[in-house]
């Protein structure tokens, strides 16, 4: 067996909103397709990945690097050692050749990218759910299907008031969500903190609110925010600094004891190392957000999870960035703290397979093969265009 073709396309997820750093006027992602000549119900095994929102396509870098190394390399030198399914890790050493260490950039992005749709024809082949792999290779053998998502919004919209965005925040509470999050730092503390009030006054008892910086403060303002943001009781404060301040981030805690969370840009395991050494995380109540989709694919958000037990951290103080299938299954089949949602943002990627209802803010995911975006019909039309 062996892997045909890789193709890749950007696509637009762009929209009016804003948080505290950039526009999404331009965004885009790249969506990959790795072919097999293995067939299954009369149809070749196609995997599927794509980036999260944030780092725009990477099909530069896959067309003239990442794809060809893969089609170079002699096809049973990817393949697990009974020759009968790829081996993610031996193609991601191939995507690797030849790169040197360090400076992560956003080579993590492509690669990323990539190892998603190898992960998802991996499970596919093997005919089981992403989760249930995970579970019996990596994890404890027992899938928890049941994720705790929480739904991503509160953006900057250009003339959304206070009412509308209430109004956002009920109908993600409607949708069964019990915690929302908003984004801080796009305008003055004041407006912030009235804009905090205002979400504030639509929940109710058990639901809670989380606040996202995207890396906005310098150490003053991160500082004020946090003296300001103790008065409530947020599910965190994310992202205070720039992402590489380890230093803001640990100086942080003698503000704010409630819990944070960070680590959305961080693109490998090294730099989600120094975070956990120099960042003054506390494992009993911080929240730790690498996205496997940005930082290099699941192939090294196992080296990151590794490197997190041998620093006293458990898996459940993951809640990734991305709003994606991939890491709702990370999170069913090893344990993590569940996973971000995006309700009405950045469609048709991210999301659950259609039928999946969000209850007390948990869902549980179907029993599909590989990551399950055939379950999603309107992802999945995008995807078969890409593959025909
Ligand atoms: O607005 C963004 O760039 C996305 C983000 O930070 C998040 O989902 O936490
Ligand atoms: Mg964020």
């Amino acid at each position: 067996m062996k892997i045909v073709e890789i193709r890749e396309k950007t696509l637009p997820i762009s929209s009016s909103i804003r948080n505290a750093y950039i526009d999404f006027s331009k965004m885009t992602l790249s969506l990959v397709a790795v072919i097999t000549d293995v067939v299954r119900n009369g149809k070749p095994v196609v995997g599927y990945g794509f980036n999260s929102n944030g780092r725009y396509g990477q099909g530069n870098l896959m067309r003239e690097r990442f794809i060809p190394r893969i089609m170079a390399a002699k096809p049973d030198s990817l393949l697990d050692d009974a020759g009968t399914n790829l081996d993610p890790h031996k193609i991601w050493d191939c995507m690797f050749t030849n790169e040197k260490p360090g400076g992560h950039g956003e080579r993590s992005v492509a690669i990323g990218t990539i190892d998603m749709a190898v992960w998802d024809a991996t499970a596919k082949i093997a005919d089981k759910p992403l989760f249930q792999l995970l579970a019996e290779r990596y994890g404890n053998g027992q899938p928890n299907r049941k994720v705790f998502v929480y739904a991503a919004g509160g953006y900057y919209h250009p003339g959304q008031n206070l009412d509308a965005l209430k109004d956002e925040m009920r109908s993600y509470l409607d949708r069964g969500y019990s915690v929302v999050k908003k984004k801080i730092g796009g305008a003055s503390l004041d407006e912030d903190l009235r804009r905090i009030d205002a979400v504030l006054s639509v929940l109710q008892d058990g639901q809670k609110l989380c606040v996202d910086a995207n890396g906005r403060f310098d150490m003053d303002t991160a500082i004020a925010y946090a003296k300001a943001l103790s008065q409530y009781d947020l599910f965190w404060y994310e992202e205070a600094g720039d992402p590489l301040d380890f230093e803001l981030q640990a100086m942080l805690r003698n503000y704010y004891d409630k819990p944070m969370a960070t680590g959305e840009n961080l693109f490998s395991m090294q730099d989600a190392r120094n975070l956990v050494r120099y960042g003054g995380m506390r494992p009993d109540r911080d929240w730790l957000q690498f996205d496997c989709a940005l930082s290099y694919g699941l192939v090294e958000y196992l080296r990151t999870l590794d490197m997190l037990h041998a620093h006293g951290w458990s898996p459940n103080r993951c809640i990734p960035h991305g709003g994606h299938q991939m890491s709702l299954n990370i999170a069913a089949g090893l344990g993590l703290g569940g996973n971000e949602s995006y309700p009405d943002l950045f469609q048709p990627f991210g999301g659950f397979p259609d039928g999946v209802r969000v209850e007390n803010s948990y869902v549980t995911l179907p029993d599909l093969p590989g990551i399950g975006f055939e379950g999603k019909a309107d992802l999945y039309r995008e995807m078969e265009a890409l593959s025909r």
